[in-house]
């Protein structure tokens, strides 16, 4: 069943265009220019009940972009998202309590405040029953190792931590849908294999559907059943990994090498 459903999504943003000649910036300031970026243009795909799906490209190439749409954060600016059967710039509400959502550059906990405390708040938030709430907190800090840093406040965490309490907080309500933007970007080899044995076991354990960015190219290989590239806003591949090697490289070619030249060529080299 699909659970996921983008089609013809667009993402145009306007930026200030910088004056020209002398008192550039005071020109800009008075009467500013604006050009239009096109973030995301036009991509399609479906996305099953149950998939890890890996969205991958280069810097720039629009990423966090539909990550951010598809959590309801950003509104496209045209095309059409059903997640769970809704609209989610639309039923935003409904739609923040079917999905849990992790940016691994930026937390989403209260910086001042003890993990568990944090845990607790969204408990309220999303009015969590104990039961369900102690059974998720025990899982949760078994599988992350959360014990040893639970009652610091976030900003005393190291990055690692950091990633793994936001993973623990973006799952306490039960989402059927987690949406992970860089989640093992600057995180330690075995933090990282941590973290992927983890989104494994609620994906396995729990049926969540995961759909994540990333640039390791280990998380490409280990976490993810299909790949989605993403090349100037358009989707330039959608398939297995093994499918991702034999269009672009060749049965034992090297993953890394193929990423490298689909991102410099745009996937002309197929
Ligand atoms: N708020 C914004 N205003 C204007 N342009 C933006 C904004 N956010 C992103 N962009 C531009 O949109 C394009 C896509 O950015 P996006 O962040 O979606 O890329 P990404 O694939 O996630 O990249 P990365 O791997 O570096 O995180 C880029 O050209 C970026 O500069």
């Amino acid at each position: 069943m699909a659970l996921i459903t983008v089609k013809n999504l667009q993402k145009m943003y306007k930026i200030a265009k910088p004056g020209e000649g002398r008192f550039a910036t005071l020109k800009a300031l008075v009467r500013p220019q604006y050009e239009e970026r096109r973030a995301v243009d036009g991509i399609d795909f479906t996305i099953s009940d149950g998939e890890i799906v890996g969205y991958i490209g280069q810097n720039g190439a629009g990423k966090s972009t539909t990550i951010k749409m598809l959590s309801g954060i950003l509104v496209p600016t045209a095309g059409d998202i059903k997640v769970n059967g809704l609209i989610p710039h639309k039923d935003r509400k409904e739609h923040l309590r079917n999905i849990g959502v992790v940016f691994g550059q930026k937390t989403s906990l209260w910086w001042d405040v003890p993990v568990i405390d944090s845990l607790n708040i969204l408990k309220e938030m999303y009015q969590v029953e104990d039961s369900r709430f102690k059974k998720n907190l025990e899982m949760f800090t078994d599988l992350l190792d959360l014990s040893p840093f639970l009652n610091q406040p976030v900003r005393q965490l190291s990055l690692g931590q950091r990633v793994r309490a936001d993973l623990a907080a973006a799952l306490m309500h039960d989402p059927k849908t987690l949406f992970l933007d860089e989640p093992t970007i600057g995180v330690d080899v075995v933090a990282k294999e941590r973290l992927r044995e983890f989104i494994t076991e609620i994906n396995r354990e729990r049926g969540v559907t995961v759909l994540l960015t990333t640039h390791d190219v280990v998380d490409m290989e280990k976490l993810v059943s299909r790949v989605i590239v993403i090349h100037a806003g358009k989707i330039i591949f959608d398939g297995s990994m093994q499918g991702l090697r034999e269009r672009y490289g060749g049965e034992d070619a090297d993953i890394e090498a193929i990423v490298r030249d689909i991102y410099q060529e745009g996937g002309r080299t197929a």
